[in-house]
C-alpha cells in the first residue's frame, strides 16, 4: 500500500535548511494497522503530511498504491486527498464544524464530492459507537466523541488509508483505548489500512507493527509475535518491563524488535549502546561468519565494550 524509499524533505526558511527526513525507507502492507513512533522533531508529521499529500517530498520514493506522490499533477494530489486518504489529527476542531449535528458533519465531505449519502453517515457513525448522539451537536459532545465524528468523518469518502496524527494524545486514557479498538475494529472489517502517528508507547499493544523514527530515518522495528508465541512469553514479559530501559524489551514480550537496515547497508546504533561503548565518528566492524561486532577503535578509551554485549572482548 505504502512504498517509502530514500525519502528526504528539506525546509527552507529564509537562509537555514531543516532537513526533517534523511532519506526514510518505510513499506507499509494493504491492510496493515501500524503506529510510527519517535521523540518530538524526528520526522514524524512530516511523514504523514507527505503520505496525506498535505506536502510535498524534496526528493526520494514515496508511492501509495498507485499513486507516486513524487511526481503527481496538483488535479490528482486533490483527487488523491479527496478518494484515498482519511486524515484524522489530535486537533479535531480542524475537521469538524460546530454548529452542525455529528449526521451533518460526516456528510459534509460526501457533499462536497457530489451528494450525501445519510444512511452510510449513520452506518459510520454507529461503527464508531455515537448511534444515540447522531443529532446533537458538535458543542453537545465530549472530546472523546469528537474524536469518534472525526473517525467518521475521515471514513466518509471510503478511504482505502487511514492517517491518524496524535488521535489519542488529548482524550484520557481510557477514552484512547477505546478509540484505539475501533480503529481496529475499522481496520478489520473494512479492510482500510491504518498509520498512527505517536508518542504514546501503549499503542503498540493494539497495532500489528510499530516502526521507530529517529532524526528523519526508519531506525527499529516491532512486528508483535502471534498470540501463542506471546501467551508464552508472558512471564518474560514481566522481567522486560522491568529492564525496560533497553529498547529490545520497550514493548515486553508481545513485540519482536528488528533493526531496519536500508539497501546501502546503513542502520541506526542507539546513542545509548554508543555511549555506552564509547564510540563517536568511528568504529572497528568485524564479522565472526553469524555476527556483525561493532568495537571502538583500538586507541579509544578502554572502559568501551563491543556491541554483542561485551562477549568477544571479556576481560581474561
Ligand atoms: N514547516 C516547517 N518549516 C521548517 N521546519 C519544519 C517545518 N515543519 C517541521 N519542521 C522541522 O522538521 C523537523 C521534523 O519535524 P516534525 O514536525 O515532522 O517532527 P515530529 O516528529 O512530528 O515532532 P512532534 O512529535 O513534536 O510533532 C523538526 O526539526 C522541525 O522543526
Amino acid at each position: 500500500m505504502i512504498h517509502c524509499e530514500g525519502l528526504v524533505k528539506i525546509y527552507k526558511t529564509d537562509d537555514i535548511e531543516v532537513v526533517a527526513l534523511q532519506g526514510l525507507n518505510m513499506t507499509v502492507e494493504q491492510g496493515e494497522m501500524m503506529a510510527i513512533i519517535g521523540n518530538s522533531g524526528s520526522g514524524k508529521s512530516t511523514l504523514l503530511n507527505i503520505l496525506g499529500g498535505l506536502d510535498r517530498p524534496s526528493a526520494g520514493q514515496a508511492v501509495v498504491g498507485p499513486w507516486n506522490l513524487l511526481k503527481m499533477s496538483k488535479e490528482h494530489l486533490i483527487e488523491y486527498k479527496r478518494k484515498t486518504v482519511g486524515f484524522i489529527w489530535q486537533n479535531n476542531a480542524r475537521n469538524l464544524v460546530p454548529y452542525l449535528t455529528a449526521t451533518q458533519n460526516v456528510e459534509l465531505p460526501m457533499l462536497i464530492m457530489g451528494k450525501a449519502d445519510r444512511v452510510y453517515a449513520k452506518q459510520l457513525l454507529a461503527a464508531v459507537g455515537l448511534e444515540h448522539r447522531m443529532g446533537s451537536r458538535l458543542t453537545q459532545l465530549s472530546g472523546g466523541e469528537q474524536q469518534r465524528v472525526a473517525i467518521a468523518i475521515a471514513l466518509s469518502n471510503r478511504p482505502s488509508l487511514i492517517l491518524a496524527d496524535e488521535p489519542t494524545g488529548s482524550v484520557d486514557s481510557s477514552t484512547g483505548e477505546q478509540i484505539l479498538d475501533i480503529f481496529r475494529r475499522l481496520n478489520r472489517e473494512m479492510g482500510v489500512t491504518i498509520v498512527i502517528v505517536t508518542h504514546d508507547l501503549s499503542v503498540a499493544d493494539k497495532v500489528d507493527r510499530v516502526v521507530a523514527i529517529r532524526d528523519g530515518l526508519t531506525s527499529t522495528e516491532w512486528v508483535k509475535r502471534d498470540m501463542d508465541t506471546a501467551l508464552a512469553n508472558l512471564e518474560d514479559d514481566e522481567e522486560s518491563t522491568a529492564t525496560a530501559a533497553a529498547p529490545g524489551s520497550r514493548f515486553g514480550a508481545r513485540h519482536e524488535e528488528f533493526v531496519v537496515i536500508d539497501r546501502a547497508g546503513r542502520l541506526q546504533i542507539p546513542k545509548t549502546y554508543l555511549d555506552e561503548m564509547n564510540v563517536a565518528g568511528k568504529a572497528v566492524l568485524e564479522f565472526d561468519g553469524k555476527r556483525v561486532i561493532i568495537s571502538p577503535p583500538e586507541d579509544s578509551t578502554d572502559s568501551a565494550s563491543p556491541i554483542d554485549g561485551g562477549r568477544s572482548k571479556e576481560p581474561d
